[in-house]
C-alpha cells in the first residue's frame, strides 16, 4: 500500500505542483499511521477474539459437564444463557432457548408464569434466596424437584438479571417421600391396632408421641413437658422402680424392652398398659441416643387374668387366700423359718355346731357367719400372718416369727390362739338377730429341719380333733410336751390373776450399801407366796405376767407397799432417809396413766418421793423416746429418781444416756459374777464406772457376793453395792437394823 502512495504522489506533483504534493504526502503519512494502528488493534482484537472463544469454550465445556442446571436471565425472565442439561431437561438445545422462557418449553403455561414472577420478584428484591422447585422432565414426562440458588445482579446495561444454579433432588425428595410415607403407613397399622407411639431422644430427653397415646392416657400435648418426665408422672409411684429397671436393660443393651405396668390418665384413671420399646440409635462407644415404642392398653386382659387369679388363689365368700395358696404360703413359711431359726405356728380352725346353725337359720346366714368369722380373723391378727379358708366352715392361721426357742413360740402361740377364740365367740349379728357360735382350734409349731407342710396341716388338723374332744371352744397342742407346757403357763397365770386379789404378793427388801457397808437404801423386790407351792421367784412368774398384761397390777401393788415401807422408814430414825428402788416394767412405764399412778401412790401413801427410786431396764429406753423421757422428766420434777437397772446387757446409745434425767446405774450382776477371772468383765465394769463419772451418776454394783469383788469395786471407785455379802432379800418384817 505505500509503494501505492508514493505512485499516486508522483503523479499529484506532476498534475499540482510541490505544495500539493506536500499535503499530500501529510495525509498519506497520516494514512498510513492510522492503517497501521488499525492493523495493529485488529491483531490485538483478533488475539482477544481469540482469546475469548477459549474461554467460551471452556466455560461452555464446565457448564454442560455440570451436572447441576445453570441459568441466566435477563430482566424479563428470558433465557440469556444455560446450560446443556436445562436445554436437555426441556428437550432442546441451549442455543434454541436464548431469547425465550419455560413456556415455550414444556413447562404449563401457568407453570411458566410462576417461574417468571418468582424470578421477577428475586431480582426485585435483589437477594440471593434459594428456594426448593417442581418442574417437569420434558423427555420423561415425570415431575423433578430441584434446590435452586437464585442470585440477582445487575448487567452492563444496568438492567437486572438473575443466575440460577438448580440442583436435582428428586432422588432425595423421593427417598424422604418413601420414608414419610411408609412412617404414615406404620403409623396407621398402629392407629388400627390401637397403640400410643413414644420416641424417646435420649439426647435432649425429648419425648414425642403419636395421637393414639394422647388418647390413651387421656392427655392434651397442652398439658406435657415434652420430655420423658411426661412418662415418669403418669406411673405409679409403686410401679416407678420395676420400669425404669426394665427400660435400663434395654438401654444397656441387654434386647428390647418390655414391661406390663400400670399408668394414671388425666382423669386419675388408672389403666394396664403393655409397654414395648428398643433402642433404635447409639453412638460409636453403644451409647443409646434413641429409643421408639408403642404402648397398647391390657386393662381388660389384665382384670381378667386378675380374677382368674382371684377364683384360683382366693375363697370366692370371704376374699381370704384358699387352700392352695394357703399350701405355698405354709411352704414359704416353713423354709423361711427354718433359714432365720424362727418358730411359726399352724393353726387349724374349726367352727362349733356350724352344720347345726346351717340347716337351721339356711346357708345365706352360713355364709354371712363364715364372711364374719373371716374378717373377725383378720382383724386379730398382725400384718405378716396368714389367714386362710381350707372350705366349710375350716379356717387356718399361719404365724411366723414367734421366736427362737420352741417353749416361747408355744406361749406366743398359745396367747394367739387364745385372742383368736375370744375374738370368735363374740356373738354374730346374723338375721337380726345375735348368735353365739365358738371354734376348736388345733395348734402345731413348725422350725425344725424336717417339718414339711403337708406334715404340719396333718398335726395341726389332728391337734383340733382334740380341741373338739376336750369340749370344744379350747385349743390343743399337736406337740404333747408343748400342750403340758402351754396348760400350765396358762394355769399359773390364772393362778396369779387370783393371788393378786387375794394378796399372794409380798415385797421383800435388799440392802443397798456404801464402801464402808453401810445401808443407803434398799431394793423391793416382789415374791409370789403361792398357797401349794411355796415361794415362786420373780423369774417364774414376771415374764408371764407381762406376757399377759398382769404386770400392770402386780407393778402397782408392790409400788404401794414400798411406798409404805418408805413411809414406815420415816417414823425410826436409823432408817429414816433410806432410799427404796422399785422395778418398772416397759408394759408398766408404757401405759398412758403410769405418771398419774405414781403421783396417786405416792400422795396417797405419804411417802417422799425423793426417797423413791424406779428402775428402768436399758430396752424399756428403746421405745418411744420423746415418751420415755417426757414422762421421766414430769415424774423427776416431782423428786423421783430414776436408775437404769441390769446396765451393760441392753443397747444403750452415750447421746441417748445424757438426755435422761437419770441418776443411777446399776452395774449386771452378771459382769460382778466374774469380775475377778475374766478380763472382759473386769475391763466393762471399769468401763462402766468410768462413763458413770463422767456423765455424773452414781453406780450400784448387784450381785456382789464376796469381799474379793467388793475390794476390785472398790480399788475401780465404785461407790454403791448389792449383794448377798450384805443380805439376801428379806421381807420387810426381817429388816434388821443396821449393824454396827
Ligand atoms: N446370785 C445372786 N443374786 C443376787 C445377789 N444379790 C441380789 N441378787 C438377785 O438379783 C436380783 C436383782 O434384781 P433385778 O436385777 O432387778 O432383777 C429382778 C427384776 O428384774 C425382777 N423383779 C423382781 N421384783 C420385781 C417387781 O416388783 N417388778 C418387776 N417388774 N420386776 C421385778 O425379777 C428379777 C429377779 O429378782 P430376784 O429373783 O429377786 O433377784 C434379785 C436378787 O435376789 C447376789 O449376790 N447373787
Amino acid at each position: 500500500m505505500n509503494d501505492v502512495a508514493a505512485g499516486d504522489l508522483d503523479a499529484v506533483n506532476q498534475d499540482h505542483g510541490p505544495s500539493d504534493a506536500a499535503r499530500l504526502r501529510r495525509q498519506v503519512d497520516a494514512l498510513q499511521a492510522r492503517v497501521q494502528a488499525l492493523d495493529c488493534s485488529a491483531r490485538e482484537a483478533c488475539d482477544v477474539h481469540q482469546h475469548l472463544s477459549v474461554q467460551e469454550t471452556l466455560l461452555r465445556t464446565v457448564l454442560d459437564e455440570s451436572p447441576d442446571f445453570i441459568v441466566l436471565k435477563d430482566h424479563q425472565g428470558n433465557f440469556l444463557l444455560c446450560n446443556q442439561p436445562v436445554a436437555d431437561f426441556h428437550g432442546t438445545t441451549p442455543q434454541a432457548m436464548v431469547g425465550r422462557h419455560e413456556g415455550h418449553f414444556s413447562a404449563t403455561r401457568e407453570q411458566a408464569d410462576q417461574i417468571r414472577a418468582d424470578v421477577l420478584e428475586i431480582m426485585a428484591r435483589g437477594r440471593t434466596e434459594t428456594v426448593i422447585e417442581e418442574s417437569i422432565d420434558a423427555r420423561t414426562g415425570r415431575k423433578r424437584w430441584f434446590k435452586s440458588i437464585k442470585k440477582p445482579f445487575v448487567g452492563d446495561d444496568g438492567l437486572p438479571r438473575i443466575l440460577v444454579i438448580a440442583h436435582d433432588i428428586t432422588d432425595v425428595r423421593r427417598a424422604q417421600e418413601q420414608v414419610q410415607q411408609s412412617e404414615r403407613r406404620l403409623s396407621h397399622v398402629l392407629g388400627a391396632t390401637g397403640e400410643g407411639v413414644w420416641d424417646w431422644d435420649l439426647r435432649s430427653n425429648a419425648l414425642q408421641h403419636n395421637q393414639r397415646w394422647y388418647e390413651l392416657l387421656g392427655l392434651q400435648p397442652t398439658q406435657l413437658t415434652g420430655t420423658i418426665a411426661d412418662f415418669e408422672a403418669c406411673l405409679l409411684p409403686e410401679d416407678y422402680a420395676a420400669v425404669t429397671d426394665a427400660m435400663q436393660q434395654c438401654l444397656d443393651g441387654h434386647g428390647p424392652y418390655r414391661h406390663e405396668h400400670r399408668m394414671r390418665r388425666g382423669d386419675g384413671s388408672v389403666i394396664w398398659v403393655l409397654d414395648r420399646g428398643d433402642v433404635v440409635e447409639r453412638d460409636g462407644e453403644g451409647r443409646p441416643l434413641r429409643m421408639v415404642g408403642s404402648l397398647c392398653d391390657v386393662t381388660e386382659r389384665k382384670t381378667a387374668e386378675e380374677l382368674t387369679q382371684r377364683l384360683a388363689f382366693y375363697d370366692a365368700l370371704t376374699g381370704l387366700p384358699n387352700r392352695r395358696l394357703m399350701f405355698d404360703r405354709l411352704q414359704h413359711a416353713i423354709a423361711l423359718g427354718r433359714r432365720n431359726a424362727q418358730f411359726g405356728a399352724l393353726m387349724f380352725l374349726d367352727l362349733d355346731h356350724f352344720k347345726e346353725l346351717n340347716d337351721t337359720l339356711g346357708h345365706a346366714s352360713g355364709d354371712a357367719l363364715l364372711l364374719q368369722v373371716a374378717q373377725r380373723l383378720q382383724a386379730t391378727l398382725r400384718g405378716n400372718d396368714t389367714a386362710a379358708r381350707m372350705g366349710g366352715d375350716e379356717f387356718v392361721v399361719i404365724a411366723e416369727d414367734l421366736g427362737h426357742e420352741p417353749l416361747k413360740a408355744a406361749t406366743a402361740a398359745e396367747a394367739l390362739g387364745a385372742k383368736l377364740l375370744k375374738a370368735l365367740s363374740r356373738p354374730y349379728a346374723l338375721d337380726g338377730a345375735l348368735h353365739l357360735t365358738s371354734c376348736s382350734l388345733g395348734v402345731a409349731l413348725f422350725g425344725y429341719p424336717d417339718d414339711t407342710a403337708d406334715e404340719m396341716l396333718k398335726r395341726a388338723d389332728f391337734a383340733m380333733y382334740q380341741a373338739k374332744d376336750a369340749g370344744r371352744n379350747t385349743q390343743r397342742f399337736f406337740d404333747p410336751v408343748m400342750q403340758e407346757t402351754v396348760l400350765a403357763r396358762a394355769a399359773l397365770a390364772a393362778q396369779l390373776r387370783l393371788g393378786l386379789e387375794r394378796g399372794e404378793l409380798d415385797v421383800y427388801l435388799q440392802p443397798v450399801v456404801d464402801a464402808q457397808g453401810r445401808r443407803v437404801g434398799a431394793e423391793a423386790l416382789v415374791r409370789w407366796r403361792h398357797p401349794q407351792r411355796g415361794l415362786v421367784p420373780p423369774a417364774e412368774f414376771i415374764p408371764l405376767a407381762e406376757q399377759n398384761g398382769l404386770i400392770v397390777a402386780v407393778g402397782q401393788q408392790v409400788l404401794e407397799t414400798a411406798c409404805r415401807q418408805l413411809v414406815a422408814w420415816q417414823a425410826d430414825a436409823a432408817t429414816r432417809g433410806l432410799t427404796l428402788s422399785v422395778n418398772v416394767s416397759a408394759r408398766q412405764f408404757h401405759q398412758g396413766d403410769f405418771v398419774r399412778q405414781v403421783l396417786d401412790t405416792l400422795q396417797r401413801t405419804g411417802a417422799d418421793a425423793n426417797l423413791l427410786k424406779l428402775e428402768l431396764t436399758e430396752s424399756l429406753l428403746l421405745g418411744d423416746v420423746d415418751e420415755v423421757v417426757r414422762k421421766m422428766r414430769t415424774l423427776r420434777a416431782r423428786g423421783v429418781r430414776f436408775s437404769i437397772d441390769d446396765f451393760g446387757t441392753g443397747y444403750s446409745s452415750l447421746a441417748y444416756l445424757k438426755q435422761l434425767p437419770l441418776d443411777e446405774i446399776k452395774i449386771d450382776r452378771s459382769f460382778i459374777e466374774d469380775v475377778l477371772g475374766d478380763a472382759n468383765d473386769a475391763s466393762i465394769v471399769q468401763t462402766i464406772l468410768l462413763l458413770a463419772r463422767s456423765l455424773s451418776l452414781k453406780v450400784v454394783a448387784e450381785g456382789v457376793e464376796n469381799a474379793l469383788q467388793q475390794d476390785f469395786l472398790v480399788r475401780h471407785g465404785c461407790p454403791y453395792f448389792q449383794g448377798f455379802l450384805w443380805g439376801r432379800p428379806v421381807p420387810a418384817s426381817q429388816w434388821a437394823p443396821q449393824a454396827a
